[in-house]
């Protein structure tokens, strides 16, 4: 392994007309890694990406094993709108988009219809509930904007809505009506991926939600993040350890011990593995930008894809589990309404997301499907009041109906997942029959679990601001230090937590890191600024959004 003070002599870059080229490398190939790799590499840097994974992406990661893609990090594009930046190049490659919620806002939903809550005995929640509690919720929050004005010191929104509680007891709410409320609350912690005990009251709403709603990638993150990284020198496997700079340039080592070298370096590596210290930096990074490292939060959100082999549930995008308690709340997204695919993604956050971890994906996958069972109790009971007609027999006749098991005398109708598979859990349903009568059949459920908050590339999910530390966090995070430039979805003032946010900041790095190296090397003609975004808006297409 080099000293530092052998930095310049192994740079493996070779030089253009005896003129040194410019040289970056970047670390990590998620959005904002790909995007400071591109927006470099037009500007005539050579740039080498190292990437930890096998793969490209980073928390953008879609997964084909049912035949189909599925988005099991980043799934939306938040801000379906033409001034998105990742509206030009989704729509130039004509990729479409599913909008869940036309409305702009990410806590309180108006677009209601889009939902179905169930308690954990089945029933379903009155709409006129869901949407009076949700006007309650509306009041509550406009009261926690009240306490930040009066009161100086940050808290945590759980404490601060027990204040509103105390202030505005007429808000207080009681049995299905309470359960509702834990509900938006969970939904608030999702927004997060963190529990509402550590979201900062002052700073929550910093983030910049921009016009157009929210809109699933219909086919996945993937062809856009493929679309990106056409031509670059990425080296997967290559995860780093070590990083050496000193005014010459940046040194980088990688755990295998092979290290390259280069003028400057883009770091690009979730905040949960800078938080880990598992990068060492020499010399050692000044104590803001450690601070920033350490104060800004972490949280976890996971998905659990479960799919079936036919629709059983109602035409909605969302099916939630309300309960007594923000933990045991939960919800689906309905992929079939996006895709046309029989699958349901379980999307635990917080607490919960970090427990489901602890469990085998076996575990966790049937820990899903047992909510569902919560809330949908009826798909495994034989209807009492009708026969199964003609066209529910056609949808279902691609079932095997051979496998018809006796059900356990002690848990009669019981829909349990009762032997499993590394990726199928046996299922029991009621199906109609050809000689008009209901009968017992066994369907295999397949499934996914994302592991966000533990897997060593990410330690957790997105940022978010925490109590008592400034928004202003993420801007520092961002800061160059010498000839190291910082990107990724937490340096992103406006878009923390986002797909756009994590791209946007990968261009700003590689911009800064293009004027500082054009500095350092004095006029560079063979430098080509990168595109600006009028010529990208040329090469745009208009975003193909629908609601089915
Ligand atoms: C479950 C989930 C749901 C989400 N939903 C949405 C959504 O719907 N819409 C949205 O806009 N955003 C969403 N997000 C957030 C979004 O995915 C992220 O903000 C964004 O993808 C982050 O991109 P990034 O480039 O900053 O980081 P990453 O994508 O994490 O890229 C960092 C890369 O660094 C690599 N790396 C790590 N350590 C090393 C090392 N030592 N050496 C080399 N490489 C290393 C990693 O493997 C990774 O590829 C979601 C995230 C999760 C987890």
């Amino acid at each position: 392994m080099e000293s530092r003070n052998d930095i310049k002599k192994v740079s493996c870059y070779p030089t253009i007309k005896g003129r040194h080229s410019p040289s970056v490398i970047v670390i990590g190939g998620g959005f904002a890694g790909i995007s400071a790799a591109r927006a470099l590499q037009n500007s005539s840097f050579k740039v080498v990406l190292l990437e930890s994974r096998h793969r490209i992406g980073g928390r953008a990661y879609t997964d084909y094993s049912f035949g189909f893609p599925v988005d099991m990090g980043a799934a939306w594009l938040h801000g379906a709108c033409v001034k998105n930046p990742l509206a030009p190049v989704i729509g130039r490659l004509g990729l479409p988009l599913y909008r869940t919620s036309g409305d702009d806002s990410v806590l309180f939903d108006h677009d209601l219809e889009s939902y179905a809550l169930y308690d954990t005995d089945g029933n379903q929640v009155p709409q006129e509930l869901v949407e009076h509690v949700g006007g309650i919720f509306e009041s509550m929050l406009k009261e926690t904007e009240k306490l930040r004005q009066e009161i100086s010191n940050d808290m945590s929104m759980t404490k601060a809505i027990a204040m509103v509680f105390e202030r505005r007891p007429d808000l207080r709410l009681e049995g299905l009506a309470d359960k509702v409320l834990k509900w938006y609350l969970c939904r608030l912690e999702g927004w997060f991926a963190a529990d509402a005990d550590t979201i900062s009251l002052k700073y929550w709403d910093e983030e910049v939600l921009l016009p157009g709603g929210h809109a699933l990638m219909v086919r996945g993150y993937r062809p856009v993040i493929n679309t990106l990284a056409r031509d670059l020198d990425i080296r997967l496997g290559h995860r780093v350890s070590k990083i050496v700079r000193d005014k010459m340039g940046v040194e980088v080592i990688v755990d295998n011990g092979k290290s390259f070298v280069a003028d400057a370096v883009v770091i690009t590596v979730p905040l949960g593995v800078l938080k880990s210290n598992s990068i060492k930096f020499e010399p050692r990074l000044p104590n803001w930008k450690e601070e920033a490292i350490k104060d800004i939060g972490v949280g976890t959100e996971n998905k659990i894809a479960l799919h079936f082999d036919r629709v059983f549930w109602p035409s909605v995008e969302f099916l939630g589990v309300v309960s007594s308690s923000t933990y045991s709340c939960s919800y689906f997204l309905n992929l079939h309404k996006a895709t046309g695919h029989p699958v349901l993604v379980y999307m635990p956050a917080g607490q919960l997301a970090h427990d489901l971890e602890k469990l085998t994906d076996e575990a966790a996958a049937s820990f899903a499907f047992q909510q569902l069972k919560q809330i949908l109790p009826d798909a495994s009971k034989p209807p009492t009041d009708r026969k199964p007609s003609v066209s529910k027999l056609a949808v279902l006749s691609a079932l095997d109906t051979r496998a018809r098991p006796s059900l356990p005398p002690h848990k009669p109708n019981s829909w349990l997942p009762s032997q499993t598979t590394h990726d199928l859990i046996p299922v029991l349903y009621w199906i109609g029959s050809n000689d008009g009568n209901w009968s017992l059949l066994v369907a295999k459920i397949q499934y996914l679990v994302s592991h966000w908050g533990t897997d060593v590339n990410s330690l957790g999910s997105y940022s978010y601001d925490t109590v008592g530390k400034p928004h202003y966090l993420f801007e520092r995070l961002r800061i160059p230090v010498d000839n190291l430039f910082f990107a990724g979805e937490a340096t992103s003032l406006d878009y923390t937590g986002t797909v756009h946010g994590a791209f946007s900041t990968g261009l700003m790095a590689a911009e800064e890191c293009r004027m500082r190296v054009l500095e350092k090397y004095g006029n560079l003609d063979i430098f080509h600024p990168a595109m600006g975004h009028g010529e990208e808006e040329q090469l745009s297409a208009p975003l193909l959004i629908s609601r089915i």
